[in-house]
């Protein structure tokens, strides 16, 4: 296919055969830079990212860089207010795999979320956000080794489809006018219908049980103990409740689970190694304290759009921050995937050099790992841990560490970069 403003590097195409993905020895693999602090740690990621490759496989493999533009860059690049482009969408479609750094959203009026926008057009339904402690990182919390968590995070749906009336809209008018009518009932339980905005939260079985499906073929593959279907359920009983119980049901259809002490948890043995995993459901507001209070008790988590944005912020503060907290948007059904950082653009910081790029750094070993080339991705993991444990820090670890009495050396985004690699 012939791009507009995407140049094509000399390389190959990944795919998929037979459900899995085939990777040439040198992938053409996009990459959006991002707003804010974007284009500060990708300068940082990118040679981290290309010397794991380089030093894993001594030349035979390399990663053939393709530009892709979205947000503030897209607006420069195509030269019209156009903030995701079409042909952005259609080489992930084509070429499968990209990495992100943030798009800025702004809050209230403006554009709606590209970062949503993305997942929802590539229909990327799984949000996977690994949360684990490296030695050495300053941590708010006692105990950050029993943080050992990954988020399943449903990524389509929920209020963050994006339906939305504003306040005094013809929209808003005619839809409430339309409730009024027909359910006037739950109209009623409109508290200030003349001054109110109104969203739509739509959660699907089909949604649910594909999202659900991978949390518990997570846990399977990684040999985990167990999952948490993590819902408010109680109060919205329709949406989360269901997200529940479609959970639970698809646990029993799928992998054989079976009631535990009459229900609702549920176990079925890993079929490849016979230990057994307990599929377990809390509420979230219970959930966000028990992952404090005893955090070794909780493995994957299976949740909605909303839940999983909050607690991947809040798990990812007791191992560090966000300046550390890598994830993933993927179909695992087409093979699409579009890795990025938990974190936002970080206005504050843009173009300082300062901020922690390691969340860029391992949403690219998680790339790696979902490409094969797992030698390449030990290889950041043990740079990564090394250099922490000799005290090398962005200014994010180095304030907590100055905190807690430890000494610590202050490096720039792109020295901790080049820390990396010397690490290697
Ligand atoms: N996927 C995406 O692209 C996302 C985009 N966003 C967007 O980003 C914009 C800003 O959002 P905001 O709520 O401020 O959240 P951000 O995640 O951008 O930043 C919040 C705070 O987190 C810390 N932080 C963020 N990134 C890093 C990093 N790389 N290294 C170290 N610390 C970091 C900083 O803390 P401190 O001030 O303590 O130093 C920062 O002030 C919004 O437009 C939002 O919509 C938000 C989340 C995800
Ligand atoms: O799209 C955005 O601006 C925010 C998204 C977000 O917070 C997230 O995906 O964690
Ligand atoms: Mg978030």
């Amino acid at each position: 296919m012939a791009y507009k403003r995407i140049s094509l590097p000399a390389g190959e195409r990944i795919t998929v055969q037979d459900g899995k993905l085939q990777v040439p020895d040198q992938p053409i693999i996009g990459f959006i830079e991002g707003d804010g602090t974007g284009p500060d740690i990708w300068r940082a990621a990118q040679p981290v990212l290309d010397a794991a490759v380089a030093k894993a496989y001594g030349g035979r493999r390399r990663i053939a860089w393709a530009e892709i533009y979205a947000g503030e860059k897209a607006n420069q690049v195509y030269g019209e207010p156009v903030w995701l482009p079409e042909e952005t969408l259609e080489f992930i479609q084509e070429y499968l795999v990209a990495i992100k750094g943030p798009l800025t959203t702004p809050v209230g009026g403006g554009i709606r979320s590209i970062n949503v926008a993305l997942r929802q057009e590539l229909d990327l339904y799984a949000c996977v956000r690994p949360v684990q402690w490296f030695e050495g990182v300053p941590s708010p919390v006692r105990h950050p080794e029993l943080v050992n968590m990954v988020i399943f995070r449903e990524n389509t749906e929920d209020i963050y489809a994006g339906i939305e009336f504003p306040k005094d809209s013809p929209e808003v008018r005619k839809f409430l006018e339309w409730f009024k009518a027909e359910f006037p009932k739950s109209y009623s339980k409109i508290r200030f219908p003349e001054t109110s905005g109104i969203g739509v939260k739509p959660v699907s079985q089909e949604g649910t049980e594909r999202l659900v499906e991978a949390a518990l073929q997570y846990a399977v593959d990684n040999d985990l103990p167990s999952v948490t279907l993590v819902h408010k359920g109680n109060i919205m009983k329709f949406t989360e409740g269901a997200f529940r119980d479609w959970g639970y049901a698809v646990a029993k259809r799928k992998f054989g689970a079976v009631d535990l002490d009459g229900g609702p948890w549920q176990t079925f043995p890993n079929p490849r190694t016979g230990r057994p995993i307990v599929v377990k459901d809390m509420i979230a507001d219970n959930f966000l304290q028990q992952i404090l209070l005893r955090p070794a008790e909780y493995s994957v988590i299976a949740t909605l759009n909303l839940n999983g944005d909050y607690i991947s912020d809040a798990l990812a503060a007791q191992v560090g921050g966000i300046g550390i907290a890598p994830g993933a948007n993927i179909n695992y059904q087409t093979g699409h995937a579009v890795f990025e950082a938990t974190h936002g653009t970080a206005p504050k910081y843009a173009g300082k050099d300062q901020v922690n790029p390691s969340s860029v750094i391992l949403s690219g070993e998680m790339m790696l790992r979902y490409m094969g080339w797992v030698e390449a991705a030990d290889l950041i993991i043990h740079a990564m841990t090394k250099t922490i444990a000799q005290g090398r820090v962005t200014y994010d670890f180095h304030r907590l560490m100055l905190a807690e009495g430890r000494s610590a050396t202050l490096l720039k985004c792109s020295e901790f970069g080049q820390a990396l690699i010397e690490n290697m």
